[in-house]
């Protein structure tokens, strides 16, 4: 197999607020830009792949205006999104799981995009496509599987591609390795998911698109069951209503009609008591899932670990601090290692260190190495 030195790598994170490109060359990151969208520029879209053209576009012009001649890539990888539950690692894009993809397989999500973009890019240049650790990556207990209702089991939807990548780091910066520690990870985007990490794998979670948890800037969270149902059956709403109250259109911007906290802080520091009385409640239902997960972990916790883009909020996070810190010590990871992650399990599988891994799972299937039938 032809060996490329250095590997330039194209990733594409789409989360709910957001459009994150990175390009790499081997490790180093040589351009970076996180592209915020307003609930408005989303809201506007009824089906996530109706935003296809739309996160592509600002992708493109993004790249172009920057001058990175795209030609030059060796891979291009995004961050996967609500397929099957699957095992974590690397996964070279293929038909069924672009189909799935498409479809929205397990709903409807920002990150269902881009495996696919990363696909259109890379197939236009003859290059491999790939996602790591998709948000569907389920090492769930079999206990932590029970609803109440057989019909409907908690399913394992969160932010695994940033939690693994942040919960690695805690455990180096705590001079051991991820699979020596039980870590509660809280990870605080546009959605939030509180993990249970027991010696490298996250035995529970919150569904934080449309199952269980605090509210976040833009979904509602766990909302009462009963309720819910009779708002579905009161011929008030069509079901796509229902679910951008759920998701798009719940929480901070259900509350107060921006997903953006930057925006919240500063109506708090101009007195807006509102702002003050909502962002005190998301802190309070995150600190609360927190201390669900503490028992999760019988107590035996090493750190409890803060990250996400509003791990940047120095009061945010004072006001969850204050009530979990009895449970463990905190160590805060602004922002999200989800671009060098994705980058990261690209190179493994372009130096051959890793196996691609096929979509869906199935371990007898032929498996090969990047570029070579093994
Ligand atoms: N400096 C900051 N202080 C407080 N909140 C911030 C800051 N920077 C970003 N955020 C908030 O973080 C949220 C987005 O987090 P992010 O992890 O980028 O989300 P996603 O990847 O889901 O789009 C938004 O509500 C944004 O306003
Ligand atoms: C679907 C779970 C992952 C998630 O919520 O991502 P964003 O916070 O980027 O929307």
């Amino acid at each position: 197999m032809q060996q490329h030195q250095p590997y330039r790598i194209l990733v594409i994170n789409p989360g709910s607020t957001s459009t994150k490109i990175g390009v790499f060359e081997n490790e180093l990151c040589i351009f970076e830009k996180s592209i915020r969208h307003d609930t408005q520029a989303i809201a506007q879209y009824n089906r996530v792949i109706d935003q296809y053209d739309f996160r592509k576009k600002v992708i493109l012009e993004q790249l172009n205006y920057e001058g990175i001649n795209i030609s030059k890539l060796h891979a291009v990888c995004g961050r996967g999104g609500l397929l099957r539950p699957i095992e974590g690692g690397t996964y070279e894009v293929n038909q069924p799981m672009l189909q799935d993809l498409k479809m929205g397989y397990n709903g409807e999500h920002a990150s269902n995009l881009g495996g696919i973009i990363a696909h259109e890019i890379a197939n236009g240049l003859n290059i491999p496509a790939f996602i790591v650790d998709p948000v569907v990556v389920n090492e769930l207990d079999e206990i932590a599987k029970f609803s109440g209702v057989p019909e409907i089991p908690r399913k394992s939807i969160f932010h695994a591609l940033n939690q693994k990548a942040v919960a690695r780091k805690a455990a180096n910066d705590m001079n051991t390795t991820y699979e020596n520690v039980n870590l509660i990870v809280t990870h605080m985007g546009g959605g939030i998911t509180i993990g249970a990490h027991k010696n490298g794998k996250v035995i529970d979670v919150n569904n934080g698109l449309h199952g269980d948890g605090p509210f976040s800037p833009e979904r509602a969270g766990t909302v009462p069951a009963g309720d819910l149902v009779s708002l579905c059956f009161s011929g008030q709403y069509y079901r796509d209503e229902i679910m951008k109250k759920l998701i798009g259109q719940g929480g901070l911007v259900a509350y107060l009609q921006t997903n953006d906290a930057v925006e919240v802080e500063k109506r708090i520091e101009n007195g807006d008591e509102a702002a003050q009385q909502v962002y005190e409640a998301m802190a309070y239902q995150i600190a609360k899932e927190i201390g669900s997960m503490s028992t999760v972990l019988s107590g035996n916790i090493d750190a409890i670990v803060l990250t996400g883009g509003l791990a940047y909020g120095k009061k945010f996070i004072e006001m969850i601090t204050k009530r979990v810190n009895w449970i463990a010590d905190t160590l805060v990871y602004p922002g999200e290692n989800e671009l060098q992650a994705l980058n990261e399990g690209t190179l493994r599988v372009l130096r051959n260190e890793e196996f691609p891994k096929t979509y869906p799972n199935d371990k007898e299937k032929e498996r090969t190495i990047y570029g070579e039938r093994i």
